[in-house]
């Protein structure tokens, strides 16, 4: 049974700190060269589905825009208007952003790695001044005014992602469904997740297991009542998208 409405959503391509195994969260990392084929690649799976757009959201970090203004201009739609929020940042990896994954679990342990990553609602430590990257994020003017001082995060669980992510969702993005229009969204692994365990209705422990590969374009159709009757139809073959979402998972091994 076909959808009322149809939204398309990918996570941004490979980024260097991806590709580095570090933990990024709010850094603007750049999409690493593997990135920005993804990002192509995406735009010609956008292209050969037939998809086309006449909104398009996306975070404030430059891998998630690099992405989509990659997968518009492939898929031959870059006139459509492009809204940028922090809600849709990835979460905020507090005092472990810049660490290493594997280095981590090596140190902390596997299982606490998997906890800090993947666990519905245990933050990792917060960032603290002395952090190296917490000037750059707290000042960067992208951020002046919008979050507010008392919403700015210092460190995000999935839950705390999952509370700024869905008003813009059922604010912003729900109107414009309604209103008929076909909307891309260019996001992150956390942030995603977050819209799915929404749609999904996804328990606190299936979360924990979901894990997005980077630069595959997924589609939901949705009912009248905004129920998914296609769930997460990834525009790429099952074993590609098979092998890309253990990559992901694996990321947080002692190695
Ligand atoms: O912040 C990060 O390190 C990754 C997600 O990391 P994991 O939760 O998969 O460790 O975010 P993204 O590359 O989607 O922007």
């Amino acid at each position: 049974m076909a959808g009322k409405y149809k939204i398309v959503m990918v996570r941004h391509g490979e980024s260097e700190w991806n590709q580095k195994n570090l933990f990024c969260g709010w850094v603007d990392a750049n999409l690493s060269e593997a990135g920005k084929s993804e990002a192509l690649a995406a735009g010609k799976a956008v292209k050969e589905a037939g998809l086309k757009f006449d909104v398009a959201h996306t975070s404030l970090l430059t891998r998630a825009q690099v992405t989509l203004n990659s997968i518009l201009t492939e898929s031959g739609q870059t006139g459509i208007p492009i809204e940028k929020t922090w809600r849709l940042n990835e979460r905020h990896y507090g005092g472990l952003t810049g660490l290493n994954k594997s280095e981590t679990a090596a140190k902390y342990g596997e299982e606490q790695v998997l906890i800090w990553r993947r666990s519905y609602d245990v933050p990792p430590p917060p960032m603290e001044p002395a952090h190296p990257y917490y000037d750059a994020i707290v000042k960067d003017p992208r951020y002046a005014g919008d979050p507010k001082p008392e919403e700015f995060p210092m460190n995000e669980s999935l839950k705390l992602t999952i509370a700024r992510t869905l008003p813009y969702w059922n604010d912003t993005i729900i109107p414009q469904l309604k209103a008929g229009k076909k909307i891309i969204i260019a996001a992150h692994g956390n942030s995603l997740r977050g819209i799915v365990k929404h749609l999904d209705n996804l328990t606190d422990e299936q979360i924990m297991g979901l894990n997005l590969p980077t630069g595959i374009p997924f589609v939901y159709e949705l009912d009248e009542n905004l129920k998914p009757v296609v769930s997460m139809q990834f525009l790429g073959d099952e074993e590609t998208v098979r092998k890309a979402i253990e990559s992901v998972a694996n990321q947080g091994k002692a190695k």
